[in-house]
């Protein structure tokens, strides 16, 4: 295996683009998971997609792969405009790997990846029923073609075993694989390296390297941050759907809104904050109105008590209202506010379409 272990930022900057993303945005009822994100990546290129948990980033490689049909925006891959259908983006030149491995595991693993060639090869039902000579012809191909991927991820020798009985990172490196079979010009990978060791994310480090050598831009969500600091030319950070920064390893690491975010201190401007300011003010205009009703219900009752001249039962009322009236403020807002959430999460439930991870 060769690799190239520089970034190669200045060799691609006027490099022909190969994916370009614009205006994508995403809606799941209420919540918009994904918020007019723009994203390019040029031939040669390895790009990182970074952002804590739930920012959006499967959500996004689900609208780039046409799993989910944005709400708005679209993508182009190599100057055309892809229409929001799995297999044709796989056709047009768009492979992907998953967050959750999905392999057929009870298949072999040279089994796996022959079925990700199927969208290259030819032969039709007729010649593949009939198993004629162009269909064995094609076959042949296959194999060897499968066999050099597998080769080049370091799984030649497993190439009969059945793919549940390889070890985790094994799985990985064949999911890989049988994205490779695709012949792409672009690979999305969603979180290569999670439930890693050490060693297996170095070599992880490597293959992505080596694919990139082989003229095949990368796009790659990752949450280990070493691994995306030194494999990436650039780094774009999502933020609660929105795309807070753009740039290299340094610029990103440089970005103090970036550590906010990931720290959970909230900046000037951060996507949601105003949204997160109209409901704390609302929360302390009620409680301040609950009190005040409550100081006011209290003195009444002080004073009905003081005009009946029985001060220890009046007290004792008083005191009943006012911890009434503490009671309703206390449980008076979310029990507002449940309705309004319990909708939102009724919308979300329904628009959810299983695993997308
Ligand atoms: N099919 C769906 N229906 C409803 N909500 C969804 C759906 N898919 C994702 N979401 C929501 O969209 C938001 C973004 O989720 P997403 O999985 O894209 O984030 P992520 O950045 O990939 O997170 P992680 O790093 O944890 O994988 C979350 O609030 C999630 O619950």
């Amino acid at each position: 295996m060769t690799t190239t272990t520089e970034t190669g930022a200045a060799k691609t900057a006027t490099a022909a683009t190969v994916l370009d993303a614009s205006g994508v945005t995403m809606r799941f009822g209420g919540l918009t998971a994904v918020r007019n994100v723009d994203l390019t990546v040029r031939e040669g290129e390895i790009v990182g997609l970074i952002g804590p948990n739930g920012a959006g980033k499967t959500t996004f490689f689900n609208c780039l792969t046409g799993l989910y049909v944005p709400t708005e925006g679209q993508v182009s891959y190599k100057g055309t405009v892809l229409p929001p259908k799995p297999h044709l983006v796989t056709q047009a030149g768009i492979a992907r790997t998953f967050q959750n491995i999905r392999l057929f595991s009870n298949m072999t693993v040279l089994e796996n990846v022959l079925v990700g060639r199927h969208t290259r090869t030819k032969e039709g039902l007729w010649s593949a029923l009939l198993r004629g000579p162009g269909f064995k012809k094609a076959e042949a191909a296959s194999r060897e073609r499968a066999m050099e991927l597998l080769e080049f991820v370091g799984l030649a020798s497993k190439a009969e075993h059945l793919a549940r009985n390889l070890p985790y990172g094994e799985q990985r490196k064949l999911e890989i694989a049988r994205a490779l079979a695709s012949d792409p010009g672009l690979l999305l990978l969603d979180e290569p390296t999670a439930g890693m060791n050490q060693s297996e994310t170095r070599t992880t480090e490597e293959l992505v390297f080596a694919i990139r050598d082989r003229g095949i831009a990368v796009l790659v969500i990752e949450h280990d941050m070493k691994f995306i600091f030194k494999l990436c030319d650039r780094v774009a950070v999502l933020v609660q759907g929105e795309k807070l920064v753009e740039g290299t390893a340094e610029v990103v690491q440089g970005d103090e809104r970036v550590v906010a975010a990931y720290l959970g201190t909230p900046y000037e401007g951060a996507p949601g904050a105003a949204e997160v300011a109209e409901v704390e003010a609302a929360e302390a205009h009620a409680e301040a109105e609950a009190a005040a009703e409550a100081t006011a219900e209290a003195a009444e009752a002080t004073d009905d008590a003081e005009a009946e001249d029985a001060p220890a039962d009046a007290d004792a009322d008083a005191d009943a209202d006012s911890d009434d009236a503490e009671a309703e403020a206390d449980g008076g807002a979310p029990a507002d506010a449940a309705p309004a959430d319990a909708d939102a999460a009724d919308e979300q439930h329904s628009t959810t379409e299983g695993d997308s991870k």
